[in-house]
């Protein structure tokens, strides 16, 4: 019997960066960036520390002052925007649960008013997701990195992302988190989201992602992870000229 593949509907934006460049002051951040993320893909950015990967995303985001172009084409009004940042800085003596902290960000409603069911229903659902629903009453000070890391990735899922932007979200999970988070994202491409993916696991982008691109400061290369992720073109790319001049 010949199974077809489910056809997947689109839902995330297909992003085009035309000679993007960043710079502070003195310092080129980023050279002439072209590149295409095709929608629905699981779209990897790896490169050494200080490469430029964090203000790739911040360009993104428009929260960095480039030059160049950055456009997103929806396939129909544009969509919500879910971000993991790199880590969570905040005052650990701070009196939050992380249900307080999930409805901070995730719900407009005055915090002096009871929570709505169907807003405590999606953050636990959220929360369930990332394997942290035992945890929602627990102080946001009292938890590990690697749960940090579960709740950074639970608050981008409500509203439920149509363009998803993670900044080494497997940074400090145990390997139940990162199957967690390989579970996640691999459904949510399913659904057709865009996800754009900065991560130092080359392991896991090769198995991961459908397309990869190596950065310092220029662009260094492109493609299939499975091809360009190769142990010598990884040790290649982190003794690139520009990272050996400015480790
Ligand atoms: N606001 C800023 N002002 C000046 N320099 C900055 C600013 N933000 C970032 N940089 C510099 O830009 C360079 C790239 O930083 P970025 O955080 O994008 O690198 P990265 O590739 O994400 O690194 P890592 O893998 O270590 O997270 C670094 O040298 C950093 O010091």
């Amino acid at each position: 019997m010949n199974v077809q593949a489910k056809p997947v509907s689109l839902r995330g934006p297909h992003i085009h960066f035309k000679e993007v460049s960043l710079r502070y002051g003195q310092s080129h951040i980023l050279d002439d960036i072209n590149l295409n993320v095709s929608p629905g893909q699981i779209f990897s950015v790896v490169g050494p520390n200080g490469g430029g990967k964090s203000s790739l995303l911040r360009c993104l985001l428009g929260q960095a002052p480039h030059t160049g172009e950055i456009s997103l084409l929806w396939p129909n009004q544009p969509g919500t925007v879910g971000y993991v940042p790199q880590a969570l800085e905040f005052d650990r003596s701070l009196p939050m649960t992380v249900m307080d902290f999930m409805r901070a960000l995730s719900s407009k409603r005055p915090t002096f008013l009871p929570l709505k069911a169907q807003d405590k229903t999606r953050i636990t659902n959220a929360l369930e997701q990332v394997g942290l629903s035992q945890k929602a009453n627990r102080r946001m000070g009292d938890l590990s990195g690697g749960e940090r890391q579960r709740v950074l990735m639970a608050q981008s899922l409500i509203p439920s992302p149509d363009l998803l932007i993670l900044d080494e979200p497997m940074a400090a999970l145990d390997e139940a988190g990162v199957q967690v988070f390989q579970r996640l994202i691999q459904s949510l491409k399913e659904e057709g989201v865009t996800i754009v993916w900065v991560e130092h696991d080359l392991a896991a982008v090769r198995r991961l992602a459908d397309s990869v691109v190596g950065i310092c400061q220029q662009l260094l290369f492109r493609g299939d992870p499975r091809v360009e992720l190769t142990p010598e073109k990884a040790m290649r790319m982190l003794t690139h000229p520009f990272f050996a001049a400015n480790p």
